[in-house]
């Protein structure tokens, strides 16, 4: 189990500035929600955390700054799944999920009986058995899409960042996906940060939200808290009617402009 803590980490593009300092601590085994949208800055804070853009501040996890690592062991501490996963077409699933297990695959070694068998029980795991020998280039955008959170989950980091991770899938896949992450979070402690626009789903899989706007935090904590129809018509501008179940989801529901007639 890991926590996750960043520290004023900050983004700029040139002369715009996308991400305002941040700051934050992922306890172990907790998911935070990034909700905001397009061009808040979610996407940007993700790729910061990975390294794959440039930042100020500093990413700690577990107390010491990823900075210090090589580039193969952050990728065993942390598995980022992008929102337009580029997949090489002529590789098949099963290749591409193994490649998951490359952080512990010794130079000039193979994967082993082990690595094998683990990225086989991820793509079972997510209904994806029987596409294993399938080239890439031959499925679907939500099959591509569950092949690309399949091989971060083969990655067993204990950092997983999703970025739009059920964009593609149909409601079903999406549960079934967000199902087994929930579930490896709980057997082994994975501390996720997730980039969601549906709102509802966001609320109801994280511990906690950020709601982002203009590379800024404008509302953070629970659903209950940052999922009102006030702060999503501020920062959306959007009309919402927000029902409270009673096992405590937090239900957003766009609602249609009346015309006068
Ligand atoms: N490579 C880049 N170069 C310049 N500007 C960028 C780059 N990537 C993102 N931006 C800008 O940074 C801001 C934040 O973008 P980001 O992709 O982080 O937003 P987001 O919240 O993930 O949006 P979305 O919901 O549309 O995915 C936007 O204004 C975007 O135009």
């Amino acid at each position: 189990m890991s926590s996750l803590e960043l520290r004023d980490v900050a983004v700029s593009y040139g002369d715009h500035d996308a991400l305002a300092p941040f700051s934050d601590r992922i306890a172990p085994g907790e998911w935070l929600g990034l909700i905001g949208p397009n061009g808040a800055g979610k996407s940007t804070l993700l790729r910061a955390i990975v390294g794959l853009v440039k930042r100020r501040g500093e990413v700690v996890i577990d107390g010491a700054s990823v900075d210090l690592h090589s580039s193969r062991r952050r990728a065993a501490l942390v598995a980022y799944v992008p929102q337009e996963p580029i997949l090489p077409d002529d590789m098949t699933a099963f290749e591409y999920v193994l490649l998951g297990r490359t952080p512990y695959v010794g130079y000039f070694a193979t994967e082993s009986k082990h690595d094998r068998a683990l990225a086989h029980d991820v793509l079972d795991r997510l209904d994806l058995g029987d596409f294993s020998e399938r080239r890439l280039g031959e499925l679907s955008g939500g099959e591509r899409q569950r092949i690309a959170i399949a091989r971060a989950l083969a990655q067993e980091a204990p950092v997983l960042l999703l970025d739009e991770p059920t964009s593609a899938l149909d409601i079903g896949h999406q549960q079934q996906a967000l199902e087994l992450v929930e579930r490896l979070r709980h057997e082994h402690g994975l501390t996720v940060v997730s980039a969601m626009h549906d709102l509802t789903l966001a609320g109801m899989y994280s511990d906690r939200l950020v709601l982002l706007h203009g590379g800024r935090v404008v509302a953070s904590g629970s659903a209950i808290d940052v999922l009102s129809a006030e702060t999503l018509r501020e920062f959306y501008g959007v009309r919402v009617t927000v029902q409270h179940e009673d096992d405590g989801t937090v239900v957003v529901i766009p609602r249609r402009d009346v015309l006068d007639t």
